[in-house]
């Protein structure tokens, strides 16, 4: 059974077949780090770590590349504003991401470029394409260096626009493109910018275009040909379409497949720094929702299916991970947390088919009701099979509650003994005062356990403890 992918180029859902059987190479546009992330970004990063896990999984080795764009006009406006270094604002705002993506258990990149340590080889690819006669610096002689369009016949091929219904800009435009179309690959110092946001290169002090940053780094650490480049929806046109244009245009073969995830939106339109409507990972903390809920919520739609944010429906998400959770948790007690291996058939055949998360959260479902019935039945063998498979499920999901990643490192299991020898002994304490008939003692001793948390359920066993009020 193979994986299959919508490929955005071709715009069918196709077999995925790595150029080297069993090794995949991918690039993902990351963020420029203008500001901190919101959850739009974080989607991003869930549901491409979900297709990663998925490819490691199924006996994958997996390159995995997502770049940072620390350099940009609008970093850039930031600086000249606040009168701070343009590094010194994507550095800060790194940062925040780099938290950001640990707390919700994505997995490192194998490689995570920056743009501006990627400088020589941005110039080896617009020298190559100054050569091949598809650039040219800008007549005005500014330091610009732009991408002509015409010479590339297949552009607008990915996004599906016919580049002669491209109408050009009321403004005039730019006097030094030959086409409306054409883009900057160089973009020569101005004046007014910060000195340090430039470097020297073969047509002037500037800076990289942004559409050429990618080209460059896929090629640094994936080669010429590498197997899924992606990004959100927003990126097809112009910035996909305009790296299919120049790495082509410089004989490179590029990315093989484009899977492109749907967008979240806030209100009527994507949530978006620009736009200012924006959710982060905080106020969502400040809602009460765990990372893991926040992540539930993220990865488990359709990752072609656009989210719609609402307060609701994301507690509704935490509720419905609160019930799985409670599960796992409950098994584990009983049987241990086992050894999470294989996922059943129908999971695999959901991840599949174009990685339908939704179909394949119906397998966990499916699953859980069977452990609860084995629960209800005191089945052992029962309980573990489910558990392990529900664990198995949740992990290529990146939501095993037992995974270190959301316990901290310590789990349930790890604290049972300790927990339960504390509790016996507040129970025995408790037992002590009742037989010499001090009340008021007994029930401190109850109390106490109340407000840490612990929930006492006397059974025909003897007393039984749970944590929490899941
Ligand atoms: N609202 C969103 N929903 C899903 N993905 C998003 C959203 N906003 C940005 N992304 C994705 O995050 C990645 C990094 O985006 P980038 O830093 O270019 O953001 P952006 O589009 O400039 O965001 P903003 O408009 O908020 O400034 C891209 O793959 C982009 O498609
Ligand atoms: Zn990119």
């Amino acid at each position: 059974m193979t994986l299959r992918l919508y490929d955005t180029a071709t715009r069918s859902v196709r077999d995925f077949v790595p150029k080297t059987p069993g090794q995949v190479g991918i690039y993902l546009c990351g963020l420029t780090v203008q500001s901190t992330p919101h959850i739009g970004h974080l989607r991003s990063a869930v549901n491409y770590d979900v297709l990663r896990r998925w490819l490691l999984h199924t006996n994958h080795e997996v390159t995995f590349v997502r770049n940072v764009t620390d350099v940009d006009d609008k970093i850039l406006d930031k600086a000249t504003t606040s009168g701070r270094p343009y590094w010194a604002i994507a550095y800060a705002n790194k940062l925040v991401l780099d938290a950001n993506y640990r707390d919700l258990n994505v997995i490192p990149p194998t490689y995570e470029p920056l743009a501006t340590g990627h400088i020589p080889e941005m110039h080896e690819l617009i020298t190559a394409l100054i050569s091949a006669g598809h650039a040219y610096p800008a007549a005005g002689g500014n330091g610009d260096v732009y991408f002509d369009v015409p010479s590339y016949r297949e552009y607008g091929q990915l996004s599906g626009q016919n580049p002669d219904d491209m109408r050009p800009p009321t403004d005039g435009g730019e006097p030094d493109k030959r086409d409306y179309r054409d883009f900057a690959l160089w973009k020569g110092v101005k004046a007014d910018e910060p000195t340090d946001a430039s470097w020297p290169s073969p047509w002037g002090r500037g800076r990289p275009g942004w559409h050429i940053e990618c080209s460059a780094m896929a090629r640094r650490y994936l080669g010429d040909e590498f197997d899924i480049h992606g990004g959100g929806l927003d990126l097809t046109f112009p910035h996909h379409e305009n790296e299919i244009a120049q790495s082509r245009s410089a004989g490179l073969p590029f990315a093989r497949y484009w899977v492109h995830h749907a967008l979240l939106n806030l209100g009527e339109a994507k949530m978006s720094k620009s736009l200012g409507n924006v959710i982060d990972v905080a106020a969502v903390q400040g809602m009460g929702i765990r990372l893991v809920e926040l992540r539930y919520y993220l990865g488990t739609p359709h990752y072609r299916s656009r989210i719609d944010y609402s307060d609701d429906a994301l507690r509704e998400a935490a509720v419905a991970y609160r019930r799985i959770e409670g599960f796992v948790q409950r098994a584990a007690e009983i049987v241990g947390p086992g050894r999470p291996k294989d996922v059943p058939p129908q999971f695999a055949a959901a991840m599949n088919d174009d990685l339908n998360t939704s179909a394949a959260l119906a397998v966990v479902h499916d699953t859980i009701r069977e452990g609860n019935t084995a629960l209800a039945a005191g089945e052992e063998a029962g309980i573990r099979g489910a558990l392990t498979a529900v664990r198995a499920m949740l992990g290529v999901l990146g939501l095993d509650p037992l995974d270190a990643a959301w316990t901290g490192g310590i789990t349930t299991s790890d604290l049972k003994p300790v927990v339960d020898s504390l509790v016996k002994l507040a129970l025995e304490q408790r037992a002590q005062a009742r037989a010499r008939k001090d009340w008021s003692a007994a029930d401190s001793v109850r109390d106490q356990l109340k407000n840490a948390g612990i929930q006492v359920e006397d059974t025909p066993a003897g007393p039984r403890w749970t944590v929490g009020e899941h």
